[in-house]
């Protein structure tokens, strides 16, 4: 799988507010790079820590883009949650219409919620054992069985640090705004527990500015 992470921060690095409010740190420039982006993955991936605080669609790409990259009439790109306990709601915008909406859950997940998610017209992918992490390999090795073989992932926090500590993550790309937003519990670009050694190393790959901003890309060693 080939694993392209990027996100949007504020100055500050922030993702959202401490209330986990979701901020519009982009401008129109920087939202059109991102259609771009995923115009040329397979999938586009999110936490569903995401799903529930931001309750994204993930439809909007750019679709002469696409049609540029992959010829006429190509499938849009999949949609993919990391769910453990399968908590998207069933009328979460990620699973209304097309394409695909691919729910990564674990073995917690109960009966009652597959079957409510399946019927709401989710795509379950079990992928994780007792735990309450999907465990990222083998989902992404489930996924490829589906066709899903590059992603996009999105957010936020606790999965990009999920996926750095797998050594998951080819690329990162980040829009860096012109805001502030502060606070010690306010969610980073990566979260989770953090390393305390073995720091992923980056390579700067460029330098773009955009709007009132700037995008980093990295590749990763
Ligand atoms: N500015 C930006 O570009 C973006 C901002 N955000 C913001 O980020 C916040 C949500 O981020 P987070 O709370 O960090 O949630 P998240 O979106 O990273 O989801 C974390 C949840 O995913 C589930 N999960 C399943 N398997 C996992 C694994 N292997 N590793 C980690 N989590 C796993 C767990 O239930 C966990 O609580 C929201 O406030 C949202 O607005 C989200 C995406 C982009
Ligand atoms: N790139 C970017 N810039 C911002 O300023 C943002 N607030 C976000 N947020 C993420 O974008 C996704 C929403 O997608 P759709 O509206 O469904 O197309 C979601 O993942 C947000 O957290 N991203």
């Amino acid at each position: 799988m080939y694993v392209h992470v990027n996100a949007a921060t504020s100055a500050d690095g922030k993702l959202s507010t401490r209330e986990r409010r979701q901020v519009r740190i982009s401008g129109d420039e920087d939202f059109a790079r991102v259609d771009r982006l995923r115009a040329e993955y397979d999938g586009v991936l999110v936490g569903v820590g995401t799903v529930v605080a931001d309750d994204p669609s993930l439809v909007r790409h750019d679709e002469a883009h696409r049609v540029a990259e992959r010829g006429p009439d190509p499938t849009p790109p999949a949609r993919v949650v990391a769910d453990t306990r399968l908590r998207t709601p069933a009328d979460a915008a990620i699973l209304e219409g097309d394409p695909v909406t691919y729910l990564l859950h674990g073995e917690t997940a109960s009966a009652e919620r597959r079957e409510t998610l399946s019927a709401a017209g989710a795509t379950l992918v079990p992928a994780g054992s007792g735990n309450d992490r999907v465990e990222f390999p083998a989902a992404f090795d489930a996924l490829e069985t589906h066709g899903v073989e590059s992603l996009l992932v999105e957010g936020g926090g606790e999965v990009i640090f999920s996926l750095f500590e797998h050594d998951l993550v080819d690329r990162l790309s980040v829009f860096v705004g012109g805001t502030v937003i502060g606070g010690r519990q306010a969610p980073t670009l990566v979260d989770g527990r953090g390393f305390v050694d073995g720091f992923p190393e980056l390579e700067l790959e460029g330098v773009e500015r955009l709007d009132e901003g700037v995008v980093l890309t990295w590749a990763v060693r």
